[in-house]
C-alpha cells in the first residue's frame, strides 16, 4: 500500500470512530477487561444518543439549546446577561474595525515614495488599528467579568430548584427507582451542565461575533476570499471536534468506573469504615479493587491521548495543505491583478482571526450541544419531580390552605391498602382502627407487618391507595400534608445523626421561621412540650431534654448544648447509638404537635432511659396522643388499645387482658418476651403468660 493510500484509509477508519477503543455506549472493553459489572451504566442513553449524533443533528438542535440557556441566565441575572451580550457584540464590532483599519495601514506602507513618508502616511490607520485592538480587549474583559459572575448565580439557581423539589416530593417517589435514578443523574451530571452551558453559549456567541467580523471584512475586500477563509478553517475545526467527541466518549465510558472508584475512595478514606477495614484485614481486597478501576481507567485514557494525537496530526497536515491552498490563490489573485498587496496582506491576517474563531466556535457547539442534553435531564427531573410535589400542598391564593383540625377528637383509620412503588405485595391491606383524643395506642406485630408503614400513613407521609385516613371528619387526602407534618411528632425507628450543635439537633424541627408555618399562618398555636406555645423556647428545649435523658448527654460535652455533633470538623464530638437516640427522642418531644408517633423509639436506650422513657409515654407525654409502636411488650400492656398487625392486616385489637385471654399472636409473643426473664426457659408453661417483665 503506498503512502497516501494508508493516510487515506487512516483517515477514513478515524471517520468512523465512535468511542474508546471502537466501541459504542457504556464502558466499552469493560468485560474484557475483566469488569462485566460496568457494561451497563446509567448514562447508556445519553452516550447512544451522542454516539449517534451528525453534526445536522447538532445544528438543528442547537438554537433551542442556546435558547434554554439564554433564559436560564436571564433569570440568573438580567444585568449580567445583558453585558455579557451586548459587549461581546460591541467586540465583535471592533474586531471588524481593526481588520479593515489593517488594510489602510497596508495601502500605506505598500505605496510608493521614500519609507518615512509611508510610515507617516500610515500612522492614522495605526492608531486606529490600535484604538480598535485596545477597545475589543477592554471589551472582551467586560464581557468575561460579567460572563464569569452570571456562572455562581446559574449554579445557585439550579440547586435550588433541585433541591426545592427533592424536598416537596411525595415520599412515594423517593421509593420509586426510575425516579431515584433520574434524580442522581440530573444532580451529578445535569445540575453541573448548567453553568457549563452558559458558558459555552456564550463562546457560541463569541465565535460567532469573531467569525462574522472575519468574513465580513474578507466579503468586503474581495467575494472570493470567503471560501478561502472556510477550506482553511475546515481541518482545524474538524480535528477539534473530533478530539473533543473523542474526549466525551471516553468520558462516559468512564463514568461507571469513576463512580465505583468513588465509591472505594470513600470506604478506604472515612473514619466510620475505618475499624471494620482494620479489624476484618480488607485493606488489601479494597486496594486490589480499586487498583482494578484504575488500571483500565488509565488504559482508557492512555488510548484516547494516542488516538487524539493521530487527530490532531492529521487536523495539521490538512491545515498545511489547505494554507498551502490559500497562499497559492492568494498568489494567483495578485499575479492576475485582482487584489492590491495590501488587501492581500490585511486578508491573510483576517483568515487568521476567523480561523480561530471557527475552530473555537465549532468546538463550543459541540460542548454547548453535549452539555445541552445533560441540562435537558435535569430539566426533565426537576418537571417530573414537580409534577410529584402533592397539589394541594401549594398555598391558593389568599387564604392559607386547610389543615387537619389540632384539637381532634378521633383519628380513623378506614380500609387502608397500600402498596410501595414497584413492591410486588401490598404492605397494608384493608386496615381499620381508630386513636382517640389522649390516648396510648400500640401498634404490635412481627417483623415486616405493616406497623411503620401505618403510622406513616398515618402521619400523612404516604396516600393510601385505598381507604382514607381522617382526623374527625377531615379526610387527610384533602388537606394540606404540611399541615398534617406540623401536627405530628414522628420519633422515628431510623432517624438522622444531624451534623449540627445539640441544640440544633433538638429544635430543628420546630422552627419558628419555618417557611411552612410561616406559610399556613400556624406560628404560636398549639401545645408546646409543656403544653404551651411558649414550649418552643430554651425552657421548652431543656425540658425536652430532660424528658428524653438528653441532658445527661448534652452535660458530658465540652461546649453544652453548642458543641457540634460532627467529628469531620475541630471541636466536634462523637456520641453513642443510645446518646443519639436520646437526642431523637428529644426532638420529637419539643415538637409542638398533638399526636406522637414513637417508632421504636428504645431500641438503643439502655434499660433506665428505656423505662424513664416508657413512663413519660405511659403519662401522655404532657397530654398528647400517642402511638406507639414497638417490640418491648411490656411497655405496651398500659396501653388503652393495642392492635395486632400480621402481613399488613389488623389480626387482634383490644387491651393487654383481653390480648392474653384471647391466646392469639400477642399472647404467644408476650409469653415468650416473658419467659425470657423467668428462670425457666420453658415459654410455653402456664406461668409464662401471667409473668409481667420489668
Ligand atoms: N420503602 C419501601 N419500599 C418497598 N417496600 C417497603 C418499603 N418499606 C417497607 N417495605 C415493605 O413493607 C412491608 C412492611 O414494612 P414495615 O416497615 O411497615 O414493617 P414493620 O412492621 O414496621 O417492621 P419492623 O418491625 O421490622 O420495623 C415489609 O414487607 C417491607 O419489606
Amino acid at each position: 500500500m503506498t503512502f497516501g493510500r494508508r493516510f487515506l484509509r487512516a483517515v477514513l477508519l478515524l471517520g468512523k470512530e465512535r468511542g474508546p477503543r471502537g466501541a459504542g455506549p457504556g464502558a466499552p472493553g469493560a468485560a474484557d477487561a475483566g469488569l462485566p459489572e460496568l457494561t451497563v451504566h446509567m448514562w447508556t442513553a445519553r452516550t447512544g444518543e451522542l454516539a449517534e449524533t451528525s453534526m445536522r443533528t447538532m445544528a438543528r438542535r442547537l438554537p433551542s439549546v442556546i435558547a434554554r440557556s439564554a433564559r436560564l441566565a436571564w433569570r440568573a441575572s438580567r444585568a449580567d446577561t445583558t453585558v455579557t451580550i451586548a459587549l461581546n457584540l460591541a467586540a465583535g464590532m471592533f474586531t471588524a474595525f481593526g481588520l479593515l483599519a489593517t488594510t489602510g495601514v497596508l495601502t500605506a506602507l505598500f505605496s510608493g515614495g521614500p519609507t518615512p513618508g509611508r510610515v507617516r502616511a500610515a500612522l492614522p490607520a495605526l492608531a486606529l488599528v490600535a484604538a480598535a485592538a485596545g477597545l475589543r480587549a477592554g471589551l472582551q474583559a467586560g464581557a468575561g467579568w460579567a460572563q464569569s459572575r452570571l456562572e455562581p448565580q446559574v449554579q445557585r439557581l439550579v440547586e435550588l430548584r433541585l433541591y426545592e423539589a427533592t424536598t416537596a416530593v411525595h415520599l412515594a417517589a423517593l421509593d420509586d427507582s426510575a425516579f431515584l435514578d433520574e434524580l442522581r443523574r440530573a444532580q451529578t451530571r445535569g445540575m453541573a451542565a448548567a453553568p457549563r452551558l452558559v458558558q459555552y453559549a456564550v463562546d457560541v456567541l463569541t465565535g460567532a461575533v469573531g467569525l462574522v467580523a472575519a468574513a465580513g471584512t474578507l466579503g468586503l475586500l474581495h467575494p472570493l476570499l470567503l471560501p478561502l477563509l472556510l477550506l482553511t478553517a475546515l481541518p482545524e475545526g474538524w480535528a477539534s471536534v473530533r478530539t473533543a467527541r473523542m474526549e466525551y466518549m471516553t468520558d462516559l465510558a468512564l463514568v461507571a468506573v469513576l463512580r465505583r472508584k468513588w465509591i472505594l475512595s470513600d470506604l478506604m478514606a472515612d473514619r466510620r469504615h475505618a475499624a471494620e477495614i482494620r479489624s476484618f484485614t480488607m485493606r488489601g481486597f479494597l486496594l486490589g479493587e480499586y487498583d482494578r478501576f484504575a488500571a483500565y481507567q488509565r488504559e482508557v485514557q492512555l488510548d484516547l491521548a494516542r488516538r487524539q494525537t493521530i487527530t490532531r496530526v492529521v487536523g495539521a497536515a490538512l491545515k498545511g495543505v489547505a494554507m498551502g491552498g490559500m497562499y497559492t490563490s492568494l498568489g494567483l489573485m495578485l499575479w492576475a491583478g485582482a487584489l492590491p498587496l495590501a488587501v492581500a496582506g490585511t486578508a491573510v491576517i483576517a483568515i487568521r482571526s476567523g480561523q480561530t474563531s471557527l475552530t473555537n466556535l465549532v468546538f463550543a457547539v459541540n460542548h454547548c450541544y453535549e452539555e445541552g442534553l445533560y441540562f435537558g435531564d435535569y430539566l426533565g427531573f426537576c418537571e417530573a419531580a414537580e409534577a410529584r410535589v402533592p397539589r394541594r400542598a401549594l398555598p391558593s391564593p389568599g387564604a392559607p390552605p386547610a389543615g387537619p383540625p389540632r384539637d381532634f377528637e378521633v383519628i380513623t383509620v378506614e380500609d387502608v391498602a397500600f402498596t410501595y412503588p414497584a413492591a410486588e405485595r401490598p404492605s397494608l391491606n384493608g386496615i381499620s382502627l381508630e386513636v382517640r383524643r389522649g390516648e396510648v395506642v400500640a401498634l404490635v406485630g412481627e417483623n415486616g407487618s405493616g406497623k411503620t408503614t401505618l403510622a406513616k400513613i398515618m402521619a400523612g407521609l404516604y396516600d393510601p391507595d385505598a381507604g382514607e385516613v381522617r382526623w374527625d371528619d377531615v379526610p387527610l387526602s384533602t388537606v394540606d400534608p404540611h399541615r398534617v407534618w406540623d401536627s405530628v411528632a414522628v420519633i422515628a425507628q431510623e432517624y438522622t445523626h444531624w451534623p449540627m450543635t445539640a441544640r440544633q439537633n433538638i429544635t430543628m424541627g420546630r422552627h419558628p421561621t419555618s417557611p411552612t408555618r410561616e406559610k399556613a399562618g400556624m406560628d404560636g398555636g398549639g401545645a408546646g412540650v409543656d403544653g404551651t406555645a411558649e414550649g418552643g423556647g430554651e425552657d421548652g428545649m431543656l425540658a425536652a431534654a430532660r424528658a428524653s435523658g438528653a441532658d445527661e448527654v448534652v452535660a458530658g460535652l465540652a461546649r453544652g448544648y453548642d458543641t457540634l455533633l460532627d467529628r469531620r470538623f475541630e471541636g466536634g464530638a462523637e456520641l453513642s447509638g443510645g446518646q443519639w437516640q436520646r437526642l431523637a427522642v428529644a426532638r420529637g418531644f419539643f415538637r409542638d404537635a398533638p399526636l406522637l408517633i414513637c417508632d421504636e423509639p428504645t431500641a438503643a436506650l439502655d434499660a433506665r432511659a428505656e423505662h424513664h422513657l416508657f413512663e413519660r409515654i405511659r403519662t401522655h407525654a404532657d397530654g398528647r396522643t400517642v402511638l406507639l409502636i414497638t417490640h418491648r411488650l411490656a411497655s405496651v400492656r398500659h396501653a388503652d388499645r393495642i392492635y395486632v398487625l400480621e402481613h399488613g392486616r389488623v389480626i387482634e385489637e383490644g387491651d393487654h387482658a383481653r390480648l392474653m385471654a384471647l391466646g392469639g399472636l400477642y399472647a404467644e409473643l408476650y409469653s415468650l418476651q416473658a419467659a425470657a426473664y423467668r428462670t425457666s426457659p420453658d415459654p410455653a408453661s402456664p406461668e409464662a403468660a401471667s409473668t409481667e417483665p420489668a
